[in-house]
């Protein structure tokens, strides 16, 4: 098992550069189950989670080259087959292909997915629109069987703007009969990438970004070459990076509209963020103060940097409360923060956190992707050495972290053992 050993009290300073988003990629990769054609999708990351989806796309017949960033795939002979627990457990993401084979062969069985635990996460809102598009869907043994000869448009209002079910549903409408039309739709900017992805293939999708998603039904899709956007959540960990180390760091490749929520809740909290055309920087040198977070969908604070911005808090002047809203079992982080001397009460999904001058090092491990990266910030903002296992959560979400966060002028080494 690989662990990091982080030596924390460096200032981190430079630049470093997003990566492409993995919440955008994924959908993406899944959606090109839809067509015959050749996608090319560029700025895709070397994750943990995208090889995840390659190895599913392979699985199911495609052919798929991962060079660099640049994924190629031909979903030309793909054809429908059991997708057992041995994959689908791997991520949350895998029951992305659920609307794609539906749409385009008429029937799919999968196991159901896995994930970061952070929360039950069930599947009800993807099934309940699927039905109403005229699939019969079966549970059985842990397995969900859709089948549809052909999907018929229609409306459906989510009970929440869940994000995998609007991709899941906008994939399941492309190929439909009709209009598919999506009430109370994420509006994440993933979803919007999403959008100028399908629609470059061929797709006619309108309305992405806003809470009504309306898909007119074509009859197939061609091919694709795409640009995935910067990941927003990678860069709102590094700008939290340079703030808890009262450091200087630059972070290009970024969407500076997508960073909004945090670029404002960090200027709350006294740290001082300079907006560019595509960079971010932070510098903070004076005293951190405490904010309050409630995390929302988009454009409200991401449930994604919750564990991040709660890691600035620790050490931040004064007490902050941060409510979890989106995920009931997203405060894990919270026990490991403690190890490390933060002052942290919980009462149910709300945590009260009154800052300390300073954190120590501790033997704490990650519990889930961002709960890893924001241990990581702790550490960093610690003046000892930290020791931080179950780090195969972390690279599911960041590409080499160590190395990057070392060339800003951290201490972080991975280990086996
Ligand atoms: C790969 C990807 O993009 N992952 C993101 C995606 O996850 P994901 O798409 O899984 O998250 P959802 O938006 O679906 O979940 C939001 C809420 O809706 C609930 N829900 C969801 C589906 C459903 O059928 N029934 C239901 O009740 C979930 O339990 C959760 O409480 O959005 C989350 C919320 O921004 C992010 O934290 C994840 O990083
Ligand atoms: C929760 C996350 O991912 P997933 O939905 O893939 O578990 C995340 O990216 O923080």
């Amino acid at each position: 098992m690989e662990k990091f050993v982080i030596v924390g009290g460096n200032r981190l300073k430079g630049t470093i550069k997003a990566n492409g988003s993995k919440n955008a990629s994924l959908p993406i990769l899944a959606a090109t189950l839809l067509t015959g054609g050749v996608c090319t999708v560029h700025q895709v990351p070397r994750l943990k989670d995208i090889m995840v989806m390659q190895e599913l796309l392979a699985y199911l017949g495609a052919k798929v080259n991962f060079e660099g960033h640049t994924m190629t795939v031909d979903c030309s002979n793909v054809q429908p087959q059991e997708i057992s627990e041995d994959i689908m457990r791997k991520m949350r993401a895998s029951n992305l292909v659920l609307g794609p084979i539906l749409g385009r062969f008429g029937n799919v069985k999968i196991s159901h997915p896995g994930g970061c635990n952070i929360g039950s996460r069930p599947m009800n809102l993807h099934l309940k629109g699927l039905v109403s598009m005229g699939a019969e869907i079966s549970e059985k043994f842990g397995y969900i069987t859709a089948e549809a000869s052909q999907l018929v448009g229609t409306v459906i209002h989510l009970d929440v703007p869940s994000v995998g079910a609007t991709e899941n549903l906008i994939m399941a409408g492309i190929l439909a009969n009709g209009t598919t039309v999506i009430r109370n739709a994420a509006k994440e900017p993933e979803i919007v990438d999403f959008q100028n992805f399908l629609n470059a293939m061929g797709a006619k999708v309108v309305g992405a970004g806003t809470d009504v998603i309306r898909i007119e039904g074509v009859k197939e899709l061609g091919s694709v070459t795409h640009t995935v956007i910067p990941d927003r959540i990678e860069a709102g960990t590094h700008m939290i990076a340079g703030a808890v180390t009262r450091g200087d760091v630059t972070v290009s490749n970024v969407i500076p509209e997508h960073l909004d929520p945090l670029i404002y809740k960090l200027r709350e909290a006294g740290v001082l963020v300079e907006v560019g055309d595509d960079w971010v920087r932070v510098q903070s040198n004076g005293t951190l103060k405490a904010v309050d977070i409630k995390t929302m969908p988009y454009p409200g604070f991401p449930t994604d940097m919750q564990s991040q911005m709660m890691a600035l808090m620790t050490i931040a002047e004064g007490t902050s409360v941060i409510s979890e809203t989106i995920f009931e079992n997203r405060f894990k982080h919270v026990p490991e923060f403690r190890r490390m001397g933060a002052d942290i009460r919980l009462e149910g999904h709300t945590a009260i956190i009154k800052g300390v001058s300073r954190l120590s090092g501790a033997c704490v491990e990650a519990t889930d992707l961002r709960a890893g990266a924001a241990l990581i910030l702790a550490a960093l903002a610690g003046e000892d050495g930290t020791v931080l296992s179950n780090i195969e959560h972390i690279d599911r979400g960041y590409e080499r972290i160590e190395k990057r966060y070392n060339s800003l002028g951290a201490r972080i080494i991975r280990v086996n053992s």
